[in-house]
């Protein structure tokens, strides 16, 4: 697979009954993308684009309120993160600004009350990303070879998942990150952004612009697929560069694990084929809580901050 071609998936056959070729050619495609990039898109998952174009619409009307209406909707506190608006603190080389919305009727929801019909369309794309990051799951299960249903039982409880409608301010002369490079610390991570771009993605070092495409959502393998297979899939690492003289808007869903369930390298890719596993277990929850830390209290030192390498067994 050439460096600049990240692919582009049909993920019909996997929504309806009888295209057998269909499902090979995607299982074939996506397996090879997650051993290598970590990183695939997809076309034909069922949200309508009129959706996904209304869902920016109104993201656009609500981050371009001044700061008093946003705050409006701001959680004062919540766990893991605060639901509603919120804005990368000043310190932060993070530059952009969020809308955290959990399951939907979860209790931990604060929705905007402007633009009218905002929490229909976020609550809607919110189901819909939830179905998808079922049906990947199920595709990444076949394409590791585990047992039907295996990680859709190991990864039963929806009710950590999450979103954010993420606004990215435009770059100045001196400054472009949107968000410094990092793997997502969840299981599987599905992101549509809008046309203005700035996603990218690192391969051998090089990074790759993952360009915008209407329509079409991004799947990015995260840190609990990774350990779970050993490593035979990445986690991808991925960046936003800011762009000049526009405002970028994106989704990302966060499909997650439930804080209790214990993570390490399956047998079937350690034990039973006779390879070392390449980290130690470690309860879900904790890590997320290290993670947050890397947020809340910044480490003086790159180097201290914690990334899923934290539980590698190096020898
Ligand atoms: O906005 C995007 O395209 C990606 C966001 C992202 O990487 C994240 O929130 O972890
Ligand atoms: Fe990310």
């Amino acid at each position: 697979m050439a460096n600049s071609s990240i692919p582009t998936v049909d993920i019909s056959p996997f929504l309806r009954q009888g295209d057998e070729n269909g499902r090979k050619e995607a299982l074939k495609i996506i397996g090879q993308a997650c051993s290598e990039y970590g990183f695939f898109k997809i076309v034909n998952h069922g949200v309508p684009l009129e959706l996904m174009r209304k869902a920016f619409e109104h993201s656009r009307t609500f981050f371009d309120y001044p700061d008093e209406e946003k705050h409006k909707c701001s959680a004062a506190s919540g766990a893991p993160l605060p639901a509603g608006y919120s804005r990368q603190p000043a310190h932060s080389p993070d530059k952009n600004e969020y809308l955290l919305v959990f399951p939907p009727g979860s209790g931990f929801n604060v929705y905007p009350r402007n633009p009218p019909g905002y929490r229909e369309v976020i609550e809607e794309i919110f189901s819909h990303m939830t179905k998808i990051g079922s049906v990947v799951e199920n595709i990444i299960n076949e394409c590791l070879g585990l047992p039907p249903n295996f990680l859709k039982e190991y990864n039963h409880d929806r009710s950590w998942d999450f979103m954010a409608a993420l606004r990215y301010f435009p770059a100045t002369e001196t400054e472009n990150n949107g968000i410094t490079e990092h793997e997502d610390g969840n299981s599987i991570t599905l992101v549509f952004q809008d046309e203005a771009g700035g996603l990218e993605l690192r391969k051998n070092g090089v990074w790759i612009p993952v360009p915008p495409a209407e329509g079409t959502i991004v799947v990015n393998i995260s840190d609990v697929i990774q350990v779970l297979s050993n490593n035979k899939f990445k986690s991808a690492t991925h960046r936003v560069v800011r762009q000049e003289g526009k405002s970028r808007h994106s989704y990302a869903f966060f499909y997650n694990l439930e804080g209790d369930k214990w993570v390490e390298p399956l047998s079937q890719f350690a034990k039973d084929i006779g390879e070392a596993p390449k980290y130690r277990g470690f309860q879900f929850k904790e890590y997320q809580q290290l993670r947050l830390r890397n947020k809340t209290h910044p480490p003086s030192k790159p180097e201290d901050v914690i990334h899923i390498t934290h539980y590698a067994i190096t020898n």
